[in-house]
């Protein structure tokens, strides 16, 4: 019997990771968020305590990526950060011929992904690429992941976006999209609530629970699960579904 190595934990950043202490002494002005090289060092401790079901995202692109990988194709990794979804992808993929490429527009992040890479020993070929999701050309895209990304893209250019990858796709092709959601009033406050406990269960005191929450303001810009799926489907994806959900974190598979 074949069995799927996920692995992404042991042999990506997350094994390796400092903690995460940007926002835990005072600062005069909380400057916006950026993914520079402070952030790079701790990212893997940093998005484990402050995303819940972080992990499971990353691990079940794997299963999703060898069900969706077409021979001869290519897999995007979309936003990779430290590559955690481009390995987890790597080691799901069972199709032959198949390529994966990981971009980033941080070069602090492709830096390190590149080392772990390196480390990876994986059958696939992966190519880890400094540039901008937005003007790179897309091709025979058989799965797309953009975990946590599409957030911090501005509003006005998500629908563009999303519309190059569905028409970059191949008949029966995937994209994985992982946001933060926001929701009406009441239950925004009850997800809210829910997400601070997460935080503060992970060791994050108040200071730097309130200093992060400055830095994404305007940064990180949420939207509603019926403004994702309708514009998913705007873009050219046939079916979509909401796989995951986790308090107010989401991921959805939307196929062409
Ligand atoms: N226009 C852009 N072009 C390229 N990269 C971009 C752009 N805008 C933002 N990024 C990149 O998108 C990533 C978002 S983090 C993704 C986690 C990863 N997917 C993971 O599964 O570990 C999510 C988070 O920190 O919440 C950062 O590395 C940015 O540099
Ligand atoms: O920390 C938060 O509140 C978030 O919404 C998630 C996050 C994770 C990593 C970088 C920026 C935002």
């Amino acid at each position: 019997m074949t069995t799927i190595d996920p692995k992404p934990d042991t042999h990506s950043a997350a094994a390796a990771s400092q903690p995460d202490t940007i926002y835990s002494t005072p600062l005069t002005q909380v400057p916006g968020f950026a993914f520079d090289q402070a952030v790079a060092r701790v990212f893997p401790d940093m998005i484990k305590r402050s995303v819940p079901g972080y992990a499971e995202t990353v691990a079940m692109s794997g299963i999703i990526a060898g069900r969706y990988a077409q021979p001869g194709s290519n897999l995007y990794d979309l936003g990779c950060s430290l590559g955690a979804v481009t390995l987890a992808m790597r080691h799901g993929v069972r199709a032959e011929g198949c390529h994966i490429i990981g971009i980033d527009n941080s070069a602090s992040m492709i830096e390190r992904a590149e080392h772990y890479v390196a480390l990876d020993e994986g059958r696939v070929p992966v190519q880890m690429l400094c540039a901008d999701i937005l003007d790179y050309p897309l091709e025979r895209a058989s799965v797309t992941s953009l975990n946590f990304v599409l957030q911090f893209i501005a509003p006005e250019q998500r629908l563009a976006l999303l519309s190059n990858i569905a028409a970059a796709t191949l008949p029966g092709g995937a994209l994985i999209l992982s946001e933060k959601l926001c929701f009406p009033e009441q239950e925004q406050r009850l997800q809210d609530e829910l997400h601070l406990d997460f935080k503060r269960a992970n060791g994050y005191s108040e200071l730097e629970i309130a200093q992060k929450r400055s830095a994404i303001e305007n940064v990180l810009i949420p939207e509603t699960e019926q403004a994702h799926v309708q514009r998913l489907q705007a873009a050219g994806f046939s079916q979509v579904i909401r796989w995951y959900q986790c308090f107010n974190f989401v991921s959805f598979l939307a196929i062409k």
